[in-house]
């Protein structure tokens, strides 16, 4: 008989990190570890909260389970401020009340998933394409909570040959891509226009900007400095980098749920 998971075995601090929390269970899909890391991140939200509502096919499952415990009216007058046109949809085909940042300027608790996350719990978002909003809705957030299975755990943000996306405005985007590419070229920096819109064409954010996805051989070393240089650029709208901006990573592995806290969640 295959063992259960036991997603109420949570470990939050330090030295209970490297303990296992249950026997190895049955083996489960990198989406049902989403799904456990979202609802667990929804334990956290009460009746009357203005809520930040996250992008992409981890933070759906906590968009779903809030229309679900709605529905159950075990959730009473929320408000979601959603972080795309996508969540967007989603959450009006859920019932969730929807606002936005004018008429709600603090948002109680945002949930989000992310590409990366290191061990200061610096994040990288936004290979979904979403990163602006994320960013403009999460940085309004008292409490933000970021929802993860393991994989998405690195030592070094931007150095996992993954993408650091880069929101850019479409004029003269090449130039503006080119002009990335040479601020980063210390790092191998490789500089590529995002496909995926119509017809072939550039990738097209809710905002109406392009995005360049820089591919780095190194790592950053100074996150701050760097992220400064870049949005100093002309044509840059914002990057991926979410520095200093988690409360909380809920981290969902084949071993169970781990919670890390910042201040308390490095090395
Ligand atoms: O930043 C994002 C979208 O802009 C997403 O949160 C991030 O890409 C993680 O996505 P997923 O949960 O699908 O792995």
């Amino acid at each position: 008989m295959a063992l259960a998971y036991d997603p109420l075995f949570i470990t939050s601090d330090k030295s209970a990190m490297d303990v296992p929390s249950t026997p190895p269970p049955m083996m489960l899909t990198q989406d049902e570890l989403k799904r456990i890391a979202a609802h667990k991140a929804v334990d956290f939200v009460e009746s009357g909260m203005v809520l930040g509502l996250g992008t992409g096919s981890t933070a759906k499952h906590a968009v779903a389970r809030i229309g679900e415990l709605l529905r159950q009216g075990k959730l009473e007058n929320i408000v979601g401020i959603p972080t795309s046109k996508k969540t967007q949809e989603q959450a009006l085909s859920l019932g969730i009340p929807l606002s936005d940042l004018d008429a709600h300027p603090v948002i109680d608790l945002s949930i989000d998933g992310a590409d990366e996350v290191d061990p200061h719990l610096n994040l990288v978002k936004g290979r979904g394409g979403s990163l602006l909003r994320e960013k403009m809705i999460e940085g309004a957030s008292k409490k933000f909570v970021v929802i993860v299975d393991e994989s998405k755990m690195v030592k070094h943000i931007g150095g996992s040959k993954l993408a650091l996306p880069v929101e850019i405005v479409p004029f003269c985007c090449k130039f503006t891509a080119e002009k990335l590419r040479e601020l980063m070229e210390g790092y191998g920096c490789e500089a590529k226009l995002r496909l995926g819109g119509e017809k072939g064409k550039a990738f097209v954010t809710d905002n109406g900007n392009y995005i360049v996805d820089m591919y780095l051989e190194k790592d950053m070393g100074d996150l701050g400095a760097v992220s400064d240089a870049i949005l100093r650029l002309p044509g840059v709208v914002e990057h991926g980098m979410f520095l200093d901006m988690a409360s909380t990573v809920i981290v969902a592995g084949e071993l169970g749920v781990k919670i890390k806290n910042k201040h308390s969640s490095c090395c």
